[in-house]
Protein backbone atom coordinates (compact mmCIF):
# COMPACT_ATOMS: atom_id res chain seq x y z
CA UNK A 1 0.00 0.00 0.00
CA UNK A 2 1.42 3.42 -0.98
CA UNK A 3 0.85 6.28 1.21
CA UNK A 4 -1.97 9.15 -0.35
CA UNK A 5 -2.83 12.23 0.10
CA UNK A 6 -6.47 11.71 1.62
CA UNK A 7 -7.02 11.70 5.05
CA UNK A 8 -9.71 9.93 6.87
CA UNK A 9 -8.88 10.14 10.58
CA UNK A 10 -8.95 7.09 12.58
CA UNK A 11 -11.57 7.00 15.69
CA UNK A 12 -9.51 3.88 17.28
CA UNK A 13 -6.84 4.76 19.94
CA UNK A 14 -3.84 3.79 19.35
CA UNK A 15 -1.40 2.41 22.17
CA UNK A 16 2.13 1.88 22.39
CA UNK A 17 3.96 -0.69 24.85
CA UNK A 18 7.39 0.83 25.10
CA UNK A 19 7.61 4.56 24.07
CA UNK A 20 10.89 4.37 23.02
CA UNK A 21 12.90 5.93 19.60
CA UNK A 22 10.80 3.87 17.07
CA UNK A 23 7.50 4.30 18.94
CA UNK A 24 8.10 8.14 18.64
CA UNK A 25 8.36 7.60 14.88
CA UNK A 26 5.25 5.85 14.47
CA UNK A 27 3.47 8.31 16.67
CA UNK A 28 5.45 11.82 15.35
CA UNK A 29 4.35 9.97 11.72
CA UNK A 30 0.63 9.03 12.31
CA UNK A 31 -0.17 12.49 13.73
CA UNK A 32 1.93 14.66 11.40
CA UNK A 33 -0.07 12.85 8.86
CA UNK A 34 -3.50 14.12 10.43
CA UNK A 35 -4.73 9.84 10.71
CA UNK A 36 -4.94 10.70 14.55
CA UNK A 37 -4.44 13.94 17.23
CA UNK A 38 -1.98 13.10 20.21
CA UNK A 39 -5.08 12.72 22.47
CA UNK A 40 -5.95 10.12 21.13
CA UNK A 41 -2.26 7.94 21.54
CA UNK A 42 -1.82 6.08 24.84
CA UNK A 43 1.96 5.34 25.94
CA UNK A 44 3.41 2.62 28.75
CA UNK A 45 6.86 3.03 29.80
CA UNK A 46 8.59 1.36 33.65
CA UNK A 47 10.07 5.23 33.68
CA UNK A 48 7.29 7.88 33.82
CA UNK A 49 10.11 10.67 33.78
CA UNK A 50 11.02 8.62 30.19
CA UNK A 51 7.44 9.74 29.03
CA UNK A 52 7.79 13.31 28.97
CA UNK A 53 8.08 13.32 25.87
CA UNK A 54 4.99 11.76 25.25
CA UNK A 55 2.78 13.43 27.94
CA UNK A 56 4.17 17.38 26.15
CA UNK A 57 2.38 16.45 23.51
CA UNK A 58 -1.10 15.30 25.30
CA UNK A 59 -0.60 11.69 24.90
CA UNK A 60 -1.73 9.49 27.63
CA UNK A 61 1.00 8.35 29.57
CA UNK A 62 0.95 5.91 31.92
CA UNK A 63 3.49 3.14 34.23
CA UNK A 64 1.04 0.35 33.57
CA UNK A 65 0.85 -1.89 30.98
CA UNK A 66 -2.29 -3.19 31.73
CA UNK A 67 -4.38 0.09 31.53
CA UNK A 68 -2.53 0.77 28.29
CA UNK A 69 -3.91 -2.17 26.88
CA UNK A 70 -7.45 -1.83 28.45
CA UNK A 71 -7.39 2.28 26.97
CA UNK A 72 -6.25 0.97 23.72
CA UNK A 73 -7.92 -0.36 20.87
CA UNK A 74 -4.66 -1.06 18.84
CA UNK A 75 -1.87 -1.97 20.96
CA UNK A 76 1.75 -1.62 19.11
CA UNK A 77 3.95 -3.37 21.09
CA UNK A 78 7.33 -1.84 20.82
CA UNK A 79 9.70 -3.00 23.56
CA UNK A 80 13.07 -4.61 22.95
CA UNK A 81 13.13 -8.07 22.06
CA UNK A 82 14.41 -9.27 24.95
CA UNK A 83 11.86 -7.59 27.09
CA UNK A 84 8.46 -8.68 25.35
CA UNK A 85 8.10 -11.21 28.20
CA UNK A 86 8.43 -9.08 30.99
CA UNK A 87 6.20 -6.63 29.54
CA UNK A 88 3.36 -8.76 28.64
CA UNK A 89 4.00 -10.33 32.57
CA UNK A 90 3.41 -7.14 33.71
CA UNK A 91 -0.15 -6.77 31.72
CA UNK A 92 -1.20 -10.31 33.02
CA UNK A 93 -0.37 -8.66 36.68
CA UNK A 94 -2.93 -6.24 36.50
CA UNK A 95 -5.42 -7.06 33.84
CA UNK A 96 -5.17 -11.18 33.65
CA UNK A 97 -8.93 -10.69 31.63
CA UNK A 98 -9.29 -8.40 29.06
CA UNK A 99 -12.82 -7.21 28.23
CA UNK A 100 -12.50 -6.72 24.77
CA UNK A 101 -10.36 -9.08 21.97
CA UNK A 102 -7.48 -6.31 21.56
CA UNK A 103 -5.18 -6.21 18.07
CA UNK A 104 -1.58 -6.32 18.71
CA UNK A 105 1.11 -4.90 16.37
CA UNK A 106 4.31 -6.29 17.38
CA UNK A 107 7.56 -4.24 16.10
CA UNK A 108 9.81 -6.32 17.73
CA UNK A 109 12.48 -7.83 15.40
CA UNK A 110 13.44 -11.08 15.37
CA UNK A 111 10.42 -12.33 17.58
CA UNK A 112 8.14 -14.65 15.27
CA UNK A 113 4.55 -14.86 15.27
CA UNK A 114 4.44 -18.46 16.95
CA UNK A 115 6.28 -16.83 19.56
CA UNK A 116 4.15 -13.97 19.78
CA UNK A 117 0.81 -16.25 19.66
CA UNK A 118 2.68 -18.13 22.24
CA UNK A 119 2.98 -15.20 24.95
CA UNK A 120 -0.69 -13.23 23.88
CA UNK A 121 -2.55 -16.46 23.60
CA UNK A 122 -4.54 -15.40 27.32
CA UNK A 123 -6.00 -12.37 25.64
CA UNK A 124 -7.55 -13.83 22.90
CA UNK A 125 -6.09 -11.36 20.77
CA UNK A 126 -5.45 -10.96 16.82
CA UNK A 127 -2.01 -10.70 16.07
CA UNK A 128 0.48 -8.58 12.96
CA UNK A 129 3.85 -8.44 13.07
CA UNK A 130 5.36 -5.66 11.42
CA UNK A 131 8.57 -4.26 10.68
CA UNK A 132 8.50 -0.18 10.59
CA UNK A 133 11.70 2.00 10.22
CA UNK A 134 12.37 5.61 11.47
CA UNK A 135 12.31 7.32 8.03
CA UNK A 136 8.29 7.67 8.68
CA UNK A 137 8.76 10.34 11.34
CA UNK A 138 9.31 12.81 7.96
CA UNK A 139 6.72 10.38 5.67
CA UNK A 140 8.74 8.65 4.29
CA UNK A 141 8.82 5.17 5.74
CA UNK A 142 9.09 1.62 4.39
CA UNK A 143 7.25 -0.79 6.81
CA UNK A 144 6.88 -4.55 6.25
CA UNK A 145 3.66 -6.51 7.45
CA UNK A 146 3.21 -10.14 8.04
CA UNK A 147 -0.48 -10.99 9.73
CA UNK A 148 -0.94 -13.92 11.58
CA UNK A 149 -3.95 -16.05 10.80
CA UNK A 150 -5.58 -14.63 14.32
CA UNK A 151 -5.91 -11.01 12.41
CA UNK A 152 -9.03 -10.20 10.56
CA UNK A 153 -8.83 -8.48 6.64
CA UNK A 154 -10.22 -5.49 8.67
CA UNK A 155 -6.96 -5.40 10.74
CA UNK A 156 -4.73 -6.08 8.24
CA UNK A 157 -6.61 -3.15 6.04
CA UNK A 158 -6.23 -1.09 9.52
CA UNK A 159 -2.55 -1.55 10.29
CA UNK A 160 -2.28 -0.64 6.73
CA UNK A 161 -3.91 2.67 6.84
CA UNK A 162 -2.12 3.66 9.70
CA UNK A 163 1.75 2.54 8.51
CA UNK A 164 1.37 3.35 4.49
CA UNK A 165 0.37 6.99 5.60
CA UNK A 166 3.61 7.37 6.30
CA UNK A 167 5.41 5.84 3.92
CA UNK A 168 5.57 2.34 2.47
CA UNK A 169 3.43 -0.73 3.85
CA UNK A 170 4.06 -4.06 2.26
CA UNK A 171 2.97 -7.52 3.10
CA UNK A 172 5.53 -10.13 2.99
CA UNK A 173 5.93 -13.85 3.65
CA UNK A 174 7.33 -14.00 7.88
CA UNK A 175 10.18 -16.15 5.99
CA UNK A 176 11.59 -12.58 4.42
CA UNK A 177 10.79 -10.34 7.16
CA UNK A 178 13.93 -10.70 8.66
CA UNK A 179 16.09 -10.25 5.39
CA UNK A 180 13.81 -7.39 4.07
CA UNK A 181 14.28 -6.21 7.67
CA UNK A 182 17.77 -5.88 7.75
CA UNK A 183 17.81 -4.29 4.23
CA UNK A 184 14.60 -1.17 5.80
CA UNK A 185 14.71 -1.13 9.14
CA UNK A 186 18.71 -1.69 9.70
CA UNK A 187 19.21 0.40 6.55
CA UNK A 188 19.02 3.80 7.05
CA UNK A 189 21.57 3.26 9.92
CA UNK A 190 24.04 2.29 7.54
CA UNK A 191 22.80 5.27 4.67
CA UNK A 192 23.25 7.86 7.64
CA UNK A 193 27.17 6.38 8.14
CA UNK A 194 27.55 6.70 4.21
CA UNK A 195 26.37 9.95 4.36
CA UNK A 196 28.26 11.04 6.76
CA UNK A 197 31.47 9.09 5.40
CA UNK A 198 30.72 11.44 2.02
CA UNK A 199 30.40 14.83 4.22
CA UNK A 200 33.72 13.73 6.03
CA UNK A 201 35.38 13.12 3.01
CA UNK A 202 34.22 16.44 1.84
CA UNK A 203 35.37 18.30 5.01
CA UNK A 204 38.68 16.49 4.22
CA UNK A 205 39.25 18.26 1.23
CA UNK A 206 37.80 21.48 2.18
CA UNK A 207 34.57 22.32 2.41
CA UNK A 208 33.02 23.55 5.58
CA UNK A 209 31.04 20.56 7.17
CA UNK A 210 27.31 22.10 7.31
CA UNK A 211 27.38 22.55 3.53
CA UNK A 212 28.90 19.93 3.40
CA UNK A 213 26.13 17.85 5.57
CA UNK A 214 23.42 19.36 4.07
CA UNK A 215 24.74 18.56 0.09
CA UNK A 216 25.45 14.74 1.30
CA UNK A 217 21.91 14.13 2.36
CA UNK A 218 20.24 16.43 -0.51
CA UNK A 219 22.09 14.43 -2.96
CA UNK A 220 21.27 11.00 -1.41
CA UNK A 221 17.65 12.03 -1.45
CA UNK A 222 18.02 12.58 -5.21
CA UNK A 223 19.90 9.43 -5.79
CA UNK A 224 17.21 7.41 -3.81
CA UNK A 225 14.82 9.00 -6.12
CA UNK A 226 16.61 8.29 -9.53
CA UNK A 227 16.61 4.37 -8.41
CA UNK A 228 13.76 4.26 -6.95
CA UNK A 229 11.68 6.38 -10.17
CA UNK A 230 13.04 5.81 -13.32
CA UNK A 231 13.40 2.09 -13.83
CA UNK A 232 16.39 2.41 -14.61
CA UNK A 233 19.14 -0.37 -13.24
CA UNK A 234 21.35 1.32 -10.35
CA UNK A 235 24.17 0.17 -12.88
CA UNK A 236 23.00 1.80 -15.42
CA UNK A 237 22.40 5.34 -13.29
CA UNK A 238 26.07 4.87 -12.32
CA UNK A 239 27.55 4.36 -15.40
CA UNK A 240 25.91 7.83 -16.50
CA UNK A 241 27.46 9.75 -14.08
CA UNK A 242 30.69 8.31 -14.52
CA UNK A 243 32.21 10.16 -17.80
CA UNK A 244 35.26 8.47 -19.23
CA UNK A 245 38.06 9.22 -17.90
CA UNK A 246 36.54 11.85 -15.74
CA UNK A 247 36.24 12.54 -12.12
CA UNK A 248 33.38 10.14 -10.44
CA UNK A 249 35.02 6.71 -12.05
CA UNK A 250 38.80 8.01 -9.76
CA UNK A 251 35.97 8.22 -6.76
CA UNK A 252 34.28 4.13 -7.69
CA UNK A 253 37.81 2.79 -8.02
CA UNK A 254 38.52 4.09 -4.31
CA UNK A 255 35.35 2.61 -2.94
CA UNK A 256 36.01 -1.09 -4.77
CA UNK A 257 39.09 -0.36 -3.53
CA UNK A 258 37.60 -0.42 -0.07
CA UNK A 259 35.48 -3.36 -0.14
CA UNK A 260 32.59 -1.14 -0.20
CA UNK A 261 30.21 -3.40 -2.01
CA UNK A 262 31.46 -6.32 -0.09
CA UNK A 263 31.22 -4.51 3.66
CA UNK A 264 27.13 -3.15 2.17
CA UNK A 265 26.13 -7.01 2.09
CA UNK A 266 28.19 -8.22 5.15
CA UNK A 267 25.86 -5.51 6.89
CA UNK A 268 23.11 -6.92 5.84
CA UNK A 269 23.79 -10.67 6.35
CA UNK A 270 24.78 -9.72 9.46
CA UNK A 271 21.39 -7.79 10.85
CA UNK A 272 19.52 -10.64 9.35
CA UNK A 273 21.60 -13.47 11.34
CA UNK A 274 21.16 -10.87 14.41
CA UNK A 275 17.24 -11.19 14.00
CA UNK A 276 17.72 -14.88 14.05
CA UNK A 277 19.59 -14.99 16.71
CA UNK A 278 17.23 -12.41 18.97
CA UNK A 279 14.21 -15.02 18.21
CA UNK A 280 15.90 -17.25 20.70
CA UNK A 281 15.54 -14.96 23.53
CA UNK A 282 12.96 -15.91 26.20
N1 LIG B 1 14.78 1.82 16.26
C1 LIG B 1 14.42 1.36 15.06
O1 LIG B 1 14.79 1.92 14.01
C2 LIG B 1 13.55 0.15 14.96
C3 LIG B 1 13.20 -0.58 16.07
N2 LIG B 1 12.39 -1.69 15.94
C4 LIG B 1 11.99 -2.45 17.12
O2 LIG B 1 11.37 -1.55 18.01
C5 LIG B 1 11.55 -2.00 19.35
C6 LIG B 1 12.01 -0.83 20.20
O3 LIG B 1 13.24 -0.37 19.68
P1 LIG B 1 13.72 1.12 19.96
O4 LIG B 1 12.56 2.04 19.92
O5 LIG B 1 14.86 1.35 19.08
O6 LIG B 1 14.24 0.96 21.47
P2 LIG B 1 14.16 1.99 22.68
O7 LIG B 1 15.15 1.50 23.70
O8 LIG B 1 14.31 3.38 22.16
O9 LIG B 1 12.68 1.82 23.24
C7 LIG B 1 12.28 0.78 24.09
C8 LIG B 1 11.28 1.36 25.06
O10 LIG B 1 10.73 0.31 25.84
C9 LIG B 1 10.56 0.81 27.17
N3 LIG B 1 10.44 -0.30 28.12
C10 LIG B 1 11.43 -0.97 28.78
N4 LIG B 1 10.89 -1.93 29.57
C11 LIG B 1 9.54 -1.85 29.44
C12 LIG B 1 8.44 -2.55 30.01
N5 LIG B 1 8.62 -3.53 30.89
N6 LIG B 1 7.20 -2.19 29.63
C13 LIG B 1 7.00 -1.18 28.74
N7 LIG B 1 8.00 -0.48 28.18
C14 LIG B 1 9.24 -0.81 28.50
C15 LIG B 1 11.77 1.67 27.40
O11 LIG B 1 11.56 2.54 28.49
P3 LIG B 1 12.84 3.07 29.36
O12 LIG B 1 13.67 3.87 28.41
O13 LIG B 1 12.22 3.88 30.43
O14 LIG B 1 13.56 1.84 29.83
C16 LIG B 1 11.90 2.37 26.05
O15 LIG B 1 11.14 3.56 26.02
C17 LIG B 1 12.56 -3.15 19.31
O16 LIG B 1 11.90 -4.35 19.50
C18 LIG B 1 13.14 -3.07 17.90
O17 LIG B 1 13.46 -4.34 17.40
C19 LIG B 1 11.90 -2.10 14.72
C20 LIG B 1 12.23 -1.42 13.60
C21 LIG B 1 13.11 -0.26 13.61
O1 LIG C 1 18.74 -2.36 15.76
C1 LIG C 1 17.68 -2.93 16.03
O2 LIG C 1 17.67 -4.00 16.64
C2 LIG C 1 16.37 -2.33 15.57
C3 LIG C 1 15.59 -3.30 14.73
C4 LIG C 1 15.76 -2.82 13.32
C5 LIG C 1 16.29 -1.47 13.47
N1 LIG C 1 16.58 -1.21 14.71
Amino acid sequence: MEGGNFVNPLTQKIGFIGGGNMAKAICEGIVSKGLVPYGQIHVSGPRIHNLTWWSERGCHATQENGSLVENADIVFISVKPHILHTAIEEIKKTHPIMHQSKLFVSILAGITLKQLEHVLSEFGGRIIRVMPNTPMTVGEGCTLISPHHSATQEDIYLVNQILSITGTCREIPENLINVAGALTSSGPAFIYMAIEALADGAVKMGLPRVLASELAAQMTLGAAKMARDTGKHTGRLKDEVCSPGGTTIQGVYALEKGGMRAAFMDAIENSTKKAAEMAGHK
